[in-house]
């Protein structure tokens, strides 16, 4: 007999300033927060099994309605048990609605009232996208937390353009609230839009907050605008959104993005730069960037950083890690991948730390001033 799933719900637990320490409860456990959410697009974060995953210290998991959809289809997913079961991560999942990876990835993609048409990056097969279908898909997957469908206002954008569009957004998220299928343990999260504009970030907060979600994001950012445009943005929208819920800044970011934004009140993050960075011989230390192909660490005996317990570290040096990459050896891009999520999940856990005991301003100087360090 399964026991009864918890109720989704997040506890706010500490606050320096407008930084927030707290837990969020899923079905499938919970997680801490401030948290770096791992991405793994299409049931998988590319090269690394869940257990060494978990090892990474990730606690949460991004998979894509729009990747999922098209291969192998949600549908099979359901049939193998949802997405927990048929990628072996069975801690909390969420997943993006689609509409913001159909912009970025699919051909011939026509945006209207009901939803979004575009054909497949596979295979040119046409798709209709709407709000319900997205939520149904979300399902499918057994996702914990659903994202709403909502446009990504390009930027730059006009106020009308950008008005338009987050308004669009608003009535998606109305249908996707009537169309989830509410239970216990799983939550449904609002979209910010409104592109730069104050006027309209703080209406489309006001609309979300009205319709009621179980959290909410901030949409439309990490699209070119910069950090600093990114941050004047967060000033201006999250004092509108509720205490008492998560934030989550979609798509972002550097390390200094994410300490930049917790201390702006944002609770998590989701961002493929670890991953995709690790892949392509770039690494991320709390003295900066490293890549990890240039000469000097040819003979190097080093770890990439002495101060991280990570495998690639523990187990390996510079010199190795350099030559798996010249030679084009897949354990190269593991490694790195593996090394640079264990970098952002110590950066979550020491701000987590710092929030608890009254010392993130501390924590920021410190950061800020090993960042700038050089001599990696
Ligand atoms: C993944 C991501 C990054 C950046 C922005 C967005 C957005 O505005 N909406 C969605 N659904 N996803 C986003
Ligand atoms: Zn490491």
């Amino acid at each position: 007999m399964n026991t009864p799933a918890p109720k989704f719900g997040y506890e706010l637990k500490a606050t320096e300033g407008k930084a927030r320490r707290g837990e969020v409860t899923t079905a499938h456990g919970t997680f801490q927060t401030p948290a770096f959410m791992t991405v793994g697009t299409a049931g998988t974060v590319k090269g690394l099994t869940p257990d060494q995953l978990r090892l990474t210290g990730a606690e949460v998991v991004l998979g894509n309605t729009y990747h999922l959809m098209l291969r192998p289809t949600a549908e099979l997913v359901a049939r193998h048990g949802g997405l927990h079961k048929f990628m072996n991560w069975p801690h909390p999942i969420l997943t993006d609605s689609g509409g913001y990876q159909v912009m970025s990835l699919s051909g011939l993609r026509k945006i209207t009232e009901e939803g979004v048409k575009f054909q497949s990056h596979i295979d040119g097969s046409k798709h209709n996208l709407t709000p319900e279908r997205s939520m149904e898909i979300q399902d499918l997957l057994d996702s914990n937390i659903t994202m709403v469908l909502d446009e990504c206002t390009p930027y730059p954008a006009t106020h009308k353009e950008a008005a338009d569009s987050m308004r669009r957004s608003m009535r998606w998220a109305e249908r996707c609230r009537k169309a989830f299928r509410n239970r216990d343990g799983y939550g449904l999260f609002g979209i910010v839009q409104g592109s730069t504009y104050e006027d309209l970030r703080k209406e489309s907060a006001e609309a979300l907050i009205d319709i009621g979600f179980e959290g909410y994001a901030v949409g439309g950012l990490a699209v070119g605008e910069g950090q600093e445009v990114m941050f004047e943005v967060l000033d201006h929208t999250v004092p509108h959104l509720p205490e008492d819920k998560p934030r989550y800044l979609m798509g972002v970011g550097k390390p200094a993005d994410l300490v930049g934004a917790v201390a702006r009140g944002i609770d998590m993050f989701d961002c493929v730069l670890p991953t995709r960075s690790g892949r392509n011989a770039q690494g991320f230390t709390r003295r900066g960037a490293i890549n990890m192909r240039n000469k000097r660490h040819q003979d190097d005996h080093r770890p990439i950083d002495d101060q991280c317990s990570c495998m690639a570290c523990t187990q390996f040096s510079r010199a190795y890690l350099r030559h798996l990459f010249i030679a084009k050896e897949m354990l190269g891009p593991v490694l790195l991948t593996i090394h640079n999520l264990a970098y952002y999940q110590e950066l979550m856990a020491g701000m987590r730390e710092a929030i608890a005991a009254g010392t993130f301003a501390a924590f920021q100087e410190e950061f800020y001033r090993l960042q700038a360090g050089g001599d990696i």
